[in-house]
């Protein structure tokens, strides 16, 4: 049984359908990038993956539960943009990254300086701990990243979701936190799946490159079918392909 187990997942808005077909098998602490042209449906499978969203046909299983109705701390979620709260300070966006988590809501008394030492940890193992009292918006790009990453791993998720997550950064920022999540990767052993238009950024962290595309395409009407999951590359071995879907559901 593997970690993470998509099956035959497909997902329609409307009469529209957007994926058709999903199916993978991810062992836990694999990273897995994903790519594909724009508007494929790489966004919309990652809200699957989060539980956001329910398939309209198919299911994913993690670690063997049954298919989760709602995001659970177990999986954590990071933007391009916009995944820290702008009116909190750069500790309590660290707190509230655990204290949403809970059913209950926020902490209060001893618990919530025990909250704040666990956040004050992580600020420091995230460069973040000079700025511990300051908002967001007065931080740079590089670091607004590493306090969502932050944010999303205090909540400990065994899964963490990264839809373009340095999309919005200039190319040295984008080099440091390369370095900065291969590291926290390697300290968590969390499992990744992270959407990315950097093909070479794609291959460099990931374990594994799935490509979405079209295999069907009616030119009278483009937008007929779904995308599906048309190549699985290794990345560990310089991206020699090992798999094809097909081969995978044979
Ligand atoms: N909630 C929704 N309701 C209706 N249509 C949607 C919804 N979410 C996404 N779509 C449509 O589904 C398609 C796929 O969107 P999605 O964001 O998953 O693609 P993507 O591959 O991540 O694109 P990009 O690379 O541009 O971010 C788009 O055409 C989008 O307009």
């Amino acid at each position: 049984m593997s970690f993470v187990e998509v099956r035959n997942i497909f997902q329609s808005y409307g009469p529209r359908p957007i994926i058709e077909r999903v199916n993978v098998d991810v062992a836990e602490g694999e990273f897995i990038s994903i790519v594909g042209a724009s508007g494929c449906g790489k966004s919309t499978f990652l809200r699957l993956l989060l539980a956001e969203e329910q398939p309209t046909r198919g299911t994913i299983r993690i670690d063997g539960n049954p298919p989760a109705r709602e995001p659970g701390r177990e999986r954590g979620v990071v933007f391009q943009r916009y995944s820290v709260f702008p009116h909190m300070t750069v500790r309590d966006n660290i707190v509230a990254g655990e204290s949403f988590a809970r059913r209950w809501g926020r902490f209060a008394g001893a618990e919530r300086r025990a909250a704040l030492q666990r956040a004050d940890e992580t600020l420091h193992r995230i460069g973040l701990a000079h700025v511990a009292g300051a908002y967001p918006a007065t931080l740079s790009g590089g670091m607004q990243q590493r306090l969502a990453i932050g944010q999303a791993l205090q909540a400990k998720p065994r899964i963490l979701l990264l839809d373009e997550p340095f999309g919005a950064l200039d190319p040295g920022t984008r080099l440091q936190m390369h370095d900065f999540l291969t590291e926290l990767r390697a300290e968590t052993g969390m499992t990744v799946f992270m959407v990315t238009h950097d093909l070479a950024e794609g291959f460099k962290l990931g374990d594994r490159v799935l490509v979405f595309d079209k295999t069907r395409w009616d030119p009278d009407a483009p937008e007929a079918y779904g995308a599906t999951i048309t190549y699985d590359f290794d990345a560990r071995n310089g991206g020699y392909p090992y798999q094809k879907t097909e081969e995978l559901s044979a």
